[in-house]
């Protein structure tokens, strides 16, 4: 049976790599940096120039769909997602990164229907790694199948995680009380690429058992989602109960076992949801 959205998502990966080329030109120049809600939350016209490529380019071939795009929802577009086709967009994941030339920036492209991810794209541009998921037909990097890791002892493990931009000092406590709870039960090690995205990437190619974060956004996580999932992984909120992409709430496992574990640990607090009307 012919897949309905296998043009969209090839229109997808070529959008991801055009953008990736966007990018890397742009760490050749001067970057002019802007804040957003706080001193630390970056964004730069790259970042802006991405988002409109990628939505131009989409509008002109699927004019119905709908987007939800990181520097559109900050410049006040709404962020609600609804049944229909939806690319659920962030053009620079990793844009403090991308401002100091630290070589992990992802663009991130999801696509959903009926609010379910139907394709993710995540180009690691840098390091010219295309990660790919169609729902149900696994997950790929350049082409090749993904995996998550097989380990089942979260004594073995490497776990993800990120401080995130909040410098609210509540909510760097709870950070790091989780952060201190993973460490010490103990894990062989944390680590953070400074994305969500990649982070998820790292997930599904079994370099880490598991990623988790407060604090993320729709934009972040909707494509890494899928590629976790379709690589064998598990998804969950931060609470044990099931994922919900305007959370701002994720845990990327290996398997429900390591994903049940580290959701014991974590100093759970819920951010203003994406979707929360007065979220601006
Ligand atoms: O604003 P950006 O760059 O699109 O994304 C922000 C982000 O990179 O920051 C967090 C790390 O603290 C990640 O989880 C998230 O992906
Ligand atoms: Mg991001
Ligand atoms: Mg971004």
């Amino acid at each position: 049976m012919a897949d309905v959205w296998q043009t969209a998502m090839d229109h997808a990966v070529g959008a991801a790599r055009r953008a990736g080329q966007v990018v890397r030109e742009a760490l050749q120049d001067d970057r002019k940096v802007m804040t957003k809600s706080s001193s630390v939350d970056l964004v730069t016209q790259t970042d802006q120039k991405v988002e409109q490529l990628i939505i131009q380019s989409v509008k002109e071939k699927f004019p119905t769909h709908r987007f939800i795009g990181e520097e559109s929802v900050a410049a006040g577009e709404s962020c609600v997602l609804t049944d229909a086709p939806t690319w659920i967009i962030d053009p620079i994941d990793g844009t403090t990164n991308f401002v100091h030339a630290f070589p992990f920036v992802a663009v991130s492209i999801g696509f959903s229907v009926n609010k379910q991810v139907e394709f993710g794209v995540v180009f690691s541009c840098l390091e010219d790694k295309m990660f790919t998921a169609r729902r149900g037909k696994g997950a790929f990097c350049n082409g090749e199948p993904l995996q998550v890791s097989d380990q089942e002892d979260i004594k073995q493990s490497i776990i993800a995680t990120e401080f995130g931009s909040s410098r609210d000092p509540d909510a760097v406590d709870r950070i790091f009380s989780s952060l201190r709870n993973v460490l010490c039960i103990p894990v062989h090690g944390v680590r953070g690429a400074g994305t969500a995205a990649i982070n998820m990437c790292l997930v599904a190619s079994g370099c880490v058992e598991a990623y988790y974060e407060i604090g993320i956004h729709v934009w972040d996580i909707a494509a890494g989602s899928l590629i976790v999932s379709e690589a064998g992984g598990v998804l969950m909120d931060v609470d044990g109960g099931p994922l919900d992409l305007m959370s701002r709430r994720i845990v990327a496992a290996n398997s429900r076992t390591i994903a049940e574990r580290i959701v014991r640990e974590i100093d759970a607090f819920g951010p203003p949801r994406d979707d929360e009307p007065l979220r601006r």
